[in-house]
């Protein structure tokens, strides 16, 4: 299709706005499916992602508009996945449109995430669209929405459409917007070809499905590629689109958006961001942008049964086939036996890898709380990068550690400014700014080591303002920091799984809630357990849980076998995700409670 004809856009919005709700009406106006065998929600693929409502993973679908101009206009809806764990993916799938449809909640007005996403579009040239949305629901205030799409996101909103995905008010108008304020692709189909891939995905027939969009020159089946941050060359088998089914086609022309195939094995060799050239006239330059997603959050993953320790790695290495940020190496713990290292791009990435692997691959894990990854100094000259606490080097080799921070930005109704304070200094935070964009609103930012936020701040600051503030952050580097850290013993013997590192100042307080908090959730054993922390040598807190007087089975009178079973297979039941410690019997919730102490 003619270049002025196309148009290359994806929808940003604040969790639940409406973006998926929105593109399902905008494939509806196209007749790319019948709302019939619309299934709700089609962009979102996978299973988990639906049930959770978020969008994980993105694609992207062609769609033809017929304009009021009289002209056939070609579609390419992006799909970006909502979560500050995925920044770096949308920050590509942004790179790949000339703009963006922004949905405003018109009840719930700007929160922290559209401010993000619209500073990503900014940094991409995107012309943004603004839409506020829900205008059907009785709490709608378009007028105070607007004000603050004017003073948060510094838009111009008095072309802000006001629409309703749900009763479909606004959506002529908005596919018209569409080919009137967005601009099409600027290419040179000439130059030597440049292709931005903005995702990628594992098949079996195929091998990896690269999404890309075309920025110069174009791409056939049978031309050689090469990729530019790895130099490896391929033979295109296949190129086409979504529409939304895969549609294979002769050529990607420059400007278009499509999917190639190329019987790539693994999807390292076609990561997210870099740049596709012709290896027989390759470009001089690949596109800007280019980095490697980096695992940033660190934890163990062990099986409760040992034997289940294979699985895991299988499970791992095909869950790896589509996950290019998944790292994982074996790793054993004194404590929890022989299980792996795994590193993810946040803690919601962590989350949906432990889920998959429960429910898809029915494994049973044991996971220890998630570590960030420390920079060590040793006073031999060297540097050490840690994930795992057990690994901390002797105190008297450290000579200082660094640890990385996050630059954080709540957005908040003003009654909510003191507890958001509070938790952010509770959690080390460094205040740096403070501003009021509409009556009523607090934009607040502050740098917060990312090991606090870690611990809990999502549930802490939804719980402290009653889920009225919304948050985000963007990684920003390395600082020193006073860390220590601390082992904690059962009956003496140190534990290595629950280690954890903190800031001097916070150790006491925080060893004795992790005491605390184990002697809930440590069950009673036929002997005392005595529960210590300790920094060094040195016990800096102590508890005990009582000892269990009575056998279970004890309970059941003589020869009722039945009864006798049905008690033990209960018991069975709780032993789930449990794991024999020494001569301990410790549950999940004990290897996750130092991310509860912040309570
Ligand atoms: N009343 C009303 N509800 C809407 C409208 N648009 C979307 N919703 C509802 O708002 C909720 C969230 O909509 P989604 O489209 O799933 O939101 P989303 O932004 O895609 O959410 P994520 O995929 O989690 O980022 C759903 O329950 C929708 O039915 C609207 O115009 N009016």
């Amino acid at each position: 299709m003619d270049q002025s004809h196309i148009r290359n856009f994806c929808i940003i919005a604040h969790v639940d706005h409406g973006k998926s709700t929105l593109a399902d009406r905008i494939l509806e106006a196209t007749g790319a499916v019948s709302p019939r065998e619309m299934q709700e929600q089609l962009l979102d693929t996978m299973e988990l992602e639906r049930e959770r409502g978020i969008t994980i993973k993105m694609t992207a679908v062609r769609l033809y508009y017929k304009a009021k101009d009289g002209q056939v206009y070609q579609f390419n809806l992006i799909d970006t996945p909502g979560h500050v764990d995925f920044t770096y993916e949308v920050s590509r799938s942004l790179a790949a449109c000339e703009g963006a449809l922004l949905v405003v909640d018109a009840a719930q007005g700007v929160e922290a995430q559209t401010l993000a996403n619209v500073n990503l579009a900014y940094q991409n040239n995107l012309e943004i669209v603004p839409i506020i949305n829900k205008i059907d629901l009785p709490a709608a205030d378009p007028e105070r929405v607007k004000e603050e799409i004017e003073n948060v996101l510094a838009i111009d909103a008095s072309e802000a459409i006001l629409a309703s995905a749900k009763t479909g008010v606004g959506i002529e108008q908005i596919m018209e917007a569409i080919v009137q304020r967005i601009p099409p692709p600027s290419g040179d189909p000439n130059a030597p070809l440049r292709a931005l891939i903005f995702d990628s995905k594992f098949d079996t027939y195929l091998g990896v499905i690269c999404y890309v969009r075309v920025v110069d020159g174009q791409i056939k089946p049978g031309q050689r590629i090469r990729f530019m941050s790895t130099g490896k060359e391929f033979e295109v088998l296949e190129v086409g689109t979504f529409t939304p089914e895969r549609q294979p086609g002769e050529m990607l022309a420059t400007g278009e958006v499509g999917y190639l195939a190329a019987g790539i094995k693994t999807i390292g060799d076609a990561r997210v961001g870099d740049t596709i050239t012709d290896a027989t006239r390759p470009a001089q330059e690949p596109l800007p942008g280019y980095r490697t997603a980096k695992p940033m959050v660190f934890c163990g993953l062990y099986p409760v049964d040992g034997a289940d320790y294979t699985d895991l790695r299988d499970a791992l290495a095909k869950l790896q086939l589509n996950d290019a940020a998944l790292s994982f190496e074996p790793e054993t713990s004194a404590a929890l036996g022989f299980g792996f290292r795994c590193g993810f791009l946040g803690l919601l990435h962590m989350d949906v890898v432990q889920e998959r692997l429960e429910r898809e691959f029915n494994l049973n894990l044991i996971a220890t709380s998630p570590s960030v990854v420390y920079k060590v100094y040793r006073t031999d000259g060297t540097v050490v990068d840690v994930d795992n606490p057990a690994h901390m080097p002797p105190p008297t080799t450290i000579d200082h550690i660094e640890e990385p921070y996050v630059a954080a930005t709540i957005l908040t109704p003003k009654e909510y400014v003191g507890p958001i304070m509070e938790l952010c200094r509770e959690r080390r935070g460094e205040f740096v700014h403070m501003e009021y964009p509409a009556p009523d609103r607090v934009l607040l930012k502050y740098d917060i080591p990312l090991g606090e936020i870690l611990m809990d701040f999502f549930d802490q600051l939804k719980s402290r303002t009653r889920g009225y503030a919304s948050f985000d952050y963007e990684l920003a580097g390395y600082r020193e920091s006073k860390l220590v850290k601390i082992d904690i013993l059962m009956n003496g013997d140190p534990v290595d799984a629950l280690s954890f590192i903190t800031h001097r100042d916070k150790a006491y307080e925080r060893a004795r809630q992790i005491v605390e908090k184990l002697k809930e959730v440590v069950p009673r054993q036929q002997f005392e357990v005595r529960i210590q922390a300790a920094i060094g040598g040195k016990i800096i807190a102590a508890e005990s849980v009582k000892p269990l007087r009575k056998n279970v089975t004890a309970k059941c009178y003589g020869g009722d076998i039945t009864r006798k079973r049905k008690l033990l297979e209960k018991q069975k039941e709780g032993k789930k995700r449990m794991k024999q410690v020494g001569s301990i019997e410790l549950p999940q919730e004990a290897f996750l409670s130092v991310l509860k102490i912040g309570d």
